[in-house]
């Protein structure tokens, strides 16, 4: 079901080589619905597919990033039912990048509240940025829910472990400021200029080399909890196709003539 204005709960909308996906319910401050998981789901696949697109921004509309699960409807339906019934496997939340791997870097622009799903989903995001007011959070335990975005085994990989376990079993609010103290996210700048920054970084990220920033991204990921000597022949072999590919000869050959590089992706 679309908000009252015929708007999708989602906007998905391409600049260049930069999608741009907007978590789109302001009035329930973006809390996530059927609707909107579906259509991020597109999105998802979209990036991944599309070699135009190189990079994707995650958003929220009118100031507010997201609010998590919609608890209204979730006092309707219980979600377990959901689970029961197989409608949804909580073991893989593609909407939320649980189970799912983007192979294009995601970039946060976060405004005002992101709490429980909203944090989860962050984690699931490469580069983060917010507005001084934005607050974040995983109040599930509060609501006695247990956080299924993947923040019980995500949280405490990315920050802190006694940080991580406090904010999962208090609930606590984090101002913007504490949370790039913590490390949760790279970058705090005033109210209303989050989308600007990130679409700034993803502008960076976007005129890099196509092939070396997903091979990048990929051993980012593939090496993570490893031991490096175990990680180190994976990290050759992709490093080798990347130094294979057309676009790491145009590189080093754009340097050598003093200009700016033309990338294809191949
Ligand atoms: C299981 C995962 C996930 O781990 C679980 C959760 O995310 S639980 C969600 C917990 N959320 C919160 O605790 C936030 C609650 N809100 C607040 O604390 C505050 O509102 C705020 C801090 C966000 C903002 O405060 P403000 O003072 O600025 O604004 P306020 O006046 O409070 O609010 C303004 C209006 O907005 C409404 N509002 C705010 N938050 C919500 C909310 N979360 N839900 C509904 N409405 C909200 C507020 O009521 C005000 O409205 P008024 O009308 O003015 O009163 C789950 C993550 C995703 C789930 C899946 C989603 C899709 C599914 C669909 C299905 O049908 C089946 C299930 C499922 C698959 C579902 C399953 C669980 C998840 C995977």
């Amino acid at each position: 079901m679309a908000n009252d204005d015929g708007s999708p709960h989602c906007l998905v909308e391409q600049e260049g080589h930069v999608l741009v996906v907007t978590m789109n319910r302001p009035r329930a401050r973006n809390a996530l619905s059927g609707e909107m998981l579906e259509i991020m789901e597109g999105a998802w696949d979209r990036v991944n597919e599309d070699p135009e697109i190189r990079v994707c921004i995650l958003t929220g509309a009118g100031g507010y990033f997201c609010a998590g699960a919609d608890l209204k409807s979730m006092s309707r339906k219980a979600p377990s039912e959901s689970f029961e019934s197989g409608e949804y496997d909580p073991s893989r939340i593609k909407g939320l990048l649980k189970g799912f791997r983007l192979t294009k870097p995601l970039v946060a622009a976060v405004e005002g509240p992101a709490i429980a799903g909203g944090t989860e989903i962050l984690q699931g995001t490469d580069i983060r940025v917010a507005g001084e007011s934005a607050r974040f959070g995983i109040s599930e335990a509060r609501w006695s829910l247990y956080p299924m975005g993947g923040s019980a085994v995500r949280l405490p990989r990315q920050i802190p472990y006694t940080v991580a376990a406090e904010l999962l079993l208090t609930g606590r609010q984090v101002p913007a400021p504490e949370a790039k103290e913590l490390g949760l996210i790279g970058h705090v700048v005033p109210d209303g200029q989050a989308l600007t920054k990130a679409r700034e970084l993803a502008d960076m990220v976007a005129a890099n080399g196509p092939v070396a920033v997903q091979a990048i991204l990929r051993t980012i990921r593939d090496s993570e909890g490893k031991h490096e000597d175990d990680a180190w022949a994976d990290d050759a072999a992709v490093g080798r196709t990347v130094f294979a590919s057309d676009d790491a000869k145009e590189g080093p050959r754009a340097f050598a003539e003093k200009r700016a590089p033309q990338f294809t992706g191949r």
